[in-house]
């Protein structure tokens, strides 16, 4: 017999498993001393396995979808069964936590019956199992699909996007692109591609690779099986008896673990008013009272109920979260200083169900990182007094970055109280703010994925016009309102901008740690590098027009998936910067601190002059550094033809839509050439973006210029139209580096 050679507990309890699914009904009858409390958890450990593992039960996984109204549809008869044993469950107290190794039983004397495996058996034989096989790190979740996915469904389905195709899901992912690229401040090392797990889309493959190929069940049966078992768990209360499976002759009278293959479910004819009744059962059969005698399901018993079913199995069991080893969120989480409070990064070691906050009303639960900046930690915390749940941002404990976190929160004080008192114009709101142990914490409202996660998810593809439409007028007006109260946020980026809650695209503004106001200029060295303005690269004196150079990086990277000029240095954001959208104009260079160090000047002969980007090789000696090209994501050169040439956002478009998409493809590059214009005093405003007929939605004929300027551009060059042209009259001495 195979099972009694084949000492693998995974296989001999998935073949015992199968087995007692096939035995006869006659064979079935007689085994009343089956063990069932084992087919409970062999069925709990297959729902946790890897499709590889499942497969092998998939000839029982009917039986497992049908099910009695009152009972798990997942779970099934298999659960039922075992409940009709239940106190046999008590049985197991004594075991769990034990280890039976197959080596402690005799091997020739096993039967499939005889064997009994512990819990922990299966549990470490699976995890070798799974090691062995390596199948475990490529598992994707094949219940998956974008559409029940809780995190991106909401954003697909209420975004207000087109329903014809998915704005997170719209583009096949471009060949050979990224994953994980950084866009963070001076970051150099990329992100492992290979730590990113992508979600799956719904139109695209199952990942067969992944999965058993010797499966039974091909890719559809996922979503039928999901489907059934979702359709069923809504309406299982109320399913006629009369709709219940059929089941073969001879069978009827058997227990539900006893049919040995129960066919699929049939519908049936309505025959009397009593099928139409809804089935309850006042005392649900196969359920067992916990200790507060209410009834629970066999699934939550051994799952979230599973303390209380231990201490039912066994009175001296005595659970207490206290004792649970606590698990640390801060890393390195090696203390170094501030009386072993903090680590070498002068951030505070933080423990989840830490309190932070001495004070009755200011005790903070914490509960989770959300992330982690220059700045400190920011970490999901709940108000003991008011159970809110917040964000809370621990600042390091250096001065240097407790005077910068002081400012952000009196900027912010200021945006929420004086500037934006009805939160209307998408800022975050400051709501606490206390020392703890040395540390200032910020206490904002909770705050959901930032757009760069929101890319990230995507697989790094861009989202839809109509969703970039959606963010950028909720940005424009955020920078409309800054650029008023003269302040300057300094580091726009994907990153700190973060959607309000996955079910609706409504964005704000977060981090205020680099803002200044435009009185108040202390720093020449702002912005992250990919969002840097060419006046900051230079070293120019600045105004708010910078945070609108970063917008117009974003809205670029948020249709591109990638950003826009992805740095490696400051002289590779110049060069990248010049090398798409021109030099620029000489009066910039003249007067910026730091363009000698990027420019070679030239004296033209009639006592002008003009200058050259210094080539790689000579800024390099000139540096003592060794500069790179750097990867190029794009294969065209000039925005324009990469936005126009970038993937179509589904497939099988007709030509009415690729048009329909051409012509908003085209006022998007319009509308970034406005906002990425080199010159900070030509550079559109928020309040001259925000009438573009990219925002607007007007019809757009390919002219445009904001009512408040004439041209925003250098005289003569007509209208911004043109603008292409001038880019690339002036990239022409870009051209000879
Ligand atoms: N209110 C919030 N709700 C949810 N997540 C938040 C909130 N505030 C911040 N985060 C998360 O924490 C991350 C870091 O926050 P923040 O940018 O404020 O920190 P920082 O130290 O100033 O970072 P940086 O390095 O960009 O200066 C953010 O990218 C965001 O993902």
């Amino acid at each position: 017999m195979d099972q009694q050679t084949n000492h693998e507990p995974a296989i001999e309890a998935q073949n015992l498993f199968k087995q007692n699914f096939q035995l006869s009904a006659a064979e079935h009858l007689q085994q009343q001393n089956i063990d069932t409390q084992q087919h409970v958890l062999t069925g709990l450990q297959q729902m946790t396995l890897p499709n590889s593992q499942q497969s092998e039960t998939s000839s029982s996984s009917a039986v497992s979808m049908v099910s009695t109204p009152n009972e798990s549809p997942r779970l099934g008869s298999r659960i039922s069964a075992s409940h009709q044993r239940l106190p046999s469950l008590s049985s197991l107290a004594p075991n769990l936590g034990s280890y039976n190794s197959t080596s402690q039983v005799p091997q020739a004397s096993l039967t499939p019956r005889q064997y009994r495996i512990s819990d922990v058996d299966i549990n470490q034989a699976l995890k070798r199992h799974q090691s062995e096989t390596n199948t475990l790190n490529q598992f994707r979740n094949p219940w998956f699909n974008q559409k029940s996915n809780p995190r991106l469904a909401p954003i697909n389905t209420h975004l207000g996007c087109d329903d014809n195709y998915s704005p997170l899901l719209m583009q096949t992912p471009v060949k050979g692109a990224p994953q994980g690229l950084p866009t963070t401040y001076e970051s150099s090392t990329f992100q492992d591609a290979s730590q990113i797990i992508p979600p799956l889309r719904i139109n695209a493959p199952l990942p067969q690779d992944t999965y058993n190929q010797n499966a039974q069940f091909g890719p559809g049966e996922f979503y039928r099986r999901q489907s059934v078992a979702a359709n069923y768990f809504s309406n299982h209360e109320q399913v006629p008896k009369s709709a219940l499976p059929m089941y073969a002759k001879g069978f009827e009278t058997l227990g539900e673990l006893q049919r040995p293959h129960s066919p699929a479910p049939r519908f049936h004819r309505i025959q009397s008013l009593s099928d139409l009744r809804p089935v309850t059962n006042a005392k649900p059969k196969y359920r067992r009272a916990s200790s507060s005698t209410t009834f629970v399901s066999p699934l939550k018993a051994l799952t979230t109920s599973i303390s209380v079913t231990y201490s039912m199995c066994r009175p001296e069991f005595d659970y207490k979260s206290s004792k649970n080893p606590r698990r640390v969120l801060t890393k390195p989480s090696h203390p170094k200083s501030n009386n072993g409070n903090d680590n070498e990064d002068n951030d505070y070691i933080l423990y989840v169900n830490d309190i932070l906050g001495t004070e009755e009303n200011r005790k903070y639960m914490v509960l989770d990182l959300l992330g982690q900046g220059t700045f400190g930690q920011v970490v999901k915390c709940q108000n003991l007094k008011t159970q809110e749940i917040v964000a809370v941002k621990v600042v390091k404990s250096t001065p240097v970055y407790l005077n910068q976190s002081l400012t952000e929160a009196s900027i912010l004080e200021h945006l929420n109280s004086k500037i934006d008192p009805h939160d209307k114009h998408h800022f975050l709101r400051l709501q606490d703010k206390f020392m703890h142990k040395n540390h200032l914490c910020l206490v904002f409202e909770l705050l959901s994925s930032n757009l760069y996660d929101l890319i990230r998810q995507n697989q790094f593809n861009g989202l839809t016009i109509k969703l970039i439409r959606k963010f950028s007028v909720q940005l424009l007006d955020a920078l409309a309102v800054l650029k008023d109260a003269k302040l300057i946020h300094c580091d726009l980026k994907p990153e700190n901008i973060s959607l309000v809650s996955l079910d609706r695209p409504d964005l704000k503004v977060i981090d205020f740690g680099s803002a200044c106001h435009e009185r108040q200029i202390f720093y020449t060295y702002i912005q992250s590098r990919f969002y840097r303005s060419p006046e900051v690269l230079l070293g120019l004196s600045y105004s708010s027009s910078v945070d609108m150079w970063s917008f117009g990086c974003i809205v670029a990277e948020l249709f591109l998936g990638l950003p826009l000029f992805p740095g490696s240095s400051e002289y590779n954001q110049l060069y990248r910067i010049i090398q798409m959208m021109g030099m620029p104009p000489t009066w910039m260079i003249d007067m910026g601190k730091n363009s000698m160090n990027f420019m070679n000047k030239i004296e033209l002969p009639n006592g002008k002059h003009t200058y050259q980007l210094k080539s790689m090789e000579q800024y390099s000696k000139e540096n003592n550094v060794k500069e790179t090209p750097g990867k190029e994501y794009f294969k065209q050169r000039y925005l324009e033809d990469i936005i126009m040439n970038y993937q179509l956002p589904k497939k099988n478009m007709t030509q009415q839509m690729i048009d329909k998409e051409m012509m908003n493809r085209k006022c998007l590059s319009h509308f970034l050439h406005g906002i990425l214009n080199l010159n900070p005093l030509e550079r559109w405003t928020p309040h001259e973006a925000i009438l573009h007929p990219f925002i607007t939605e007007q019809p757009f004929d390919g002219f445009w210029n904001p009512p408040s300027k004439t041209i925003g551009l250098p005289s003569g060059s007509g209208s911004t139209s043109s603008l292409d042209t001038v880019r690339r009259q002036r990239s022409k001495s870009f051209g000879n580096i």
